[in-house]
């Protein structure tokens, strides 16, 4: 196998003698279509083909290593470093599908992380414990003849370190979006948008554990669903939802609801995340009966836009700010759908302005209909908030 980055001083793949993770039975994985432009009508075919590759090699990652926390119980011990592996995992996984599936030039890609911390003494280990992993990955899907060294691990981690803005392309990846929901077996997402020229052209969202259908099955309503979504949008095309496995891609839309009635409304699952008093507040200003449906990362950006609900309200604690890729490819996810996101003054988020997303308060989703009630209601709770606040 050729090493990654060529050429390196010494490769140092080797198989994964043991590891900190309960051991796994290896089982061999369908191996990857390759990516190739369709004569489609869409001016991103090639680059949406990459992006749904890399996210679904890894979420093919980032799977082992849930399955490996569950069963051998690191979430009770509050042990961060699985989920530090599975996030530098997939991050190099997805920088290493886009380069080497799209079309060459400058790469440019905001993601989360960057390797300082790997560098650092005492981190040898865990180092160890991602190469042998994105290589086993690798190895296992078979699409690409290359072994990581360890260097060629941290600089692959430190490709992500664009900082985005308004002119040129630029890739924006969440590598584990909803880190809380992994860690306890729940929700989570790989993220994956392209920017260009400032705007959202394209987003993909590997939801592993999401129901195929809806998330109205997440409570084991029915047993038989299928998990594992891939929900992906490319400007003027629509969004579509398929199998993390293979299955013919299906166009989706957000719901048709004009009634808040009969709406119901996703939120973050952490109360650290968003403030539910407040969502409660909007909610019944609205007439929301419905009680909220609480998930992990944007997968509620995917399950909004095939219908699971008609709303989706964020609104972080005071000082907390917003990163572009925590919400560019699941904005254009609904969006494509036929849905809107705003901020809470109801502008457009803009994604131009580097890695931080600069807005009024909050974030909210919902289809047309229903966002002239929704914006109205917003605003009231907020000034109301406001007004108890000064108060005290
Ligand atoms: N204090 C916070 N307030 C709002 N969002 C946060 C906060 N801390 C982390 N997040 C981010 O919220 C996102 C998850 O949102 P949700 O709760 O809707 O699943 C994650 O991207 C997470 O970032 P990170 O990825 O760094 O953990
Ligand atoms: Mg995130």
């Amino acid at each position: 196998r050729l090493p990654y980055p060529p050429p390196p001083p010494i490769p140092t793949y080797r198989r994964r003698a043991s590891s900190s993770f309960a051991s796994r039975p290896r089982r061999a994985s369908p191996r990857l279509l390759p990516v190739r432009a369709m004569a489609s009508g869409n001016p991103y075919a090639a680059e949406l083909a990459a992006a749904k590759k890399a996210v679904t090699l890894a979420a093919r990652l980032c799977k082992t290593v849930q399955q490996d926390i569950v069963h051998s119980g690191v979430q009770a011990k509050a042990d961060k470093s699985p989920v530090t592996v599975a996030d530098y995992g997939s991050q190099i996984l997805v920088s290493l599908a886009l380069k080497m599936d799209v079309a060459s030039g400058p790469f440019s890609l905001v993601a989360e992380e960057d390797s300082e911390e790997l560098r650092k003494e005492g981190a040898e280990e865990i180092l160890e414990e991602i190469t042998d992993l994105v290589n086993e990955t690798i190895v296992d899907d078979g699409s690409y003849n290359i072994s990581f060294t360890k260097e060629g691990i941290l600089s692959a981690i430190d490709d992500g370190k664009s900082e985005g803005g308004p002119s040129g392309r630029h890739w924006v990846l969440d590598p584990i979006d909803g880190t809380k929901g992994f860690l306890r077996g729940d929700q989570y997402a790989i993220a994956l948008a392209l920017l260009d020229e400032g705007k959202v052209v394209l987003g993909v969202l590997a939801c592993p554990n999401l129901p195929l259908s809806s998330v109205n099955n997440l409570n084991g309503n029915s047993s038989g669903d299928q998990v594992g979504a891939l929900f992906s949008a490319t400007i003027g095309c629509g969004t579509e939802v398929e199998s993390l496995y293979g299955s013919p891609p299906q166009k989706i839309s957000v719901c048709s609801i004009d009634d808040p009635v009969n709406a119901s409304f996703f939120e973050s699952y952490e109360s650290a995340h968003s403030m539910h008093d407040l969502t409660g507040s909007i909610a019944k200003k609205l007439g929301v009966q419905a009680p909220p449906v609480r998930i992990d990362s944007q997968a509620k950006y995917g399950a909004l836009a095939r219908g699971d609900g008609a709303i989706y309200l964020r609104f972080p604690h005071k000082g907390y700010r917003e990163k572009i890729w925590d919400h560019a490819a699941g904005s254009i996810v609904v969006t494509e759908a036929g849905g809107i996101v705003t901020d809470a003054a109801g502008n457009d988020l803009d994604f131009s302005k580097g890695r931080f997303l600069d807005l009024d308060t909050g974030i909210i989703a919902t289809n047309k209909n229903l966002m002239p009630s929704l914006l109205k209601a917003v605003q009231e709770a907020i000034k109301e908030t406001n007004q108890a606040s000064s108060l005290l």
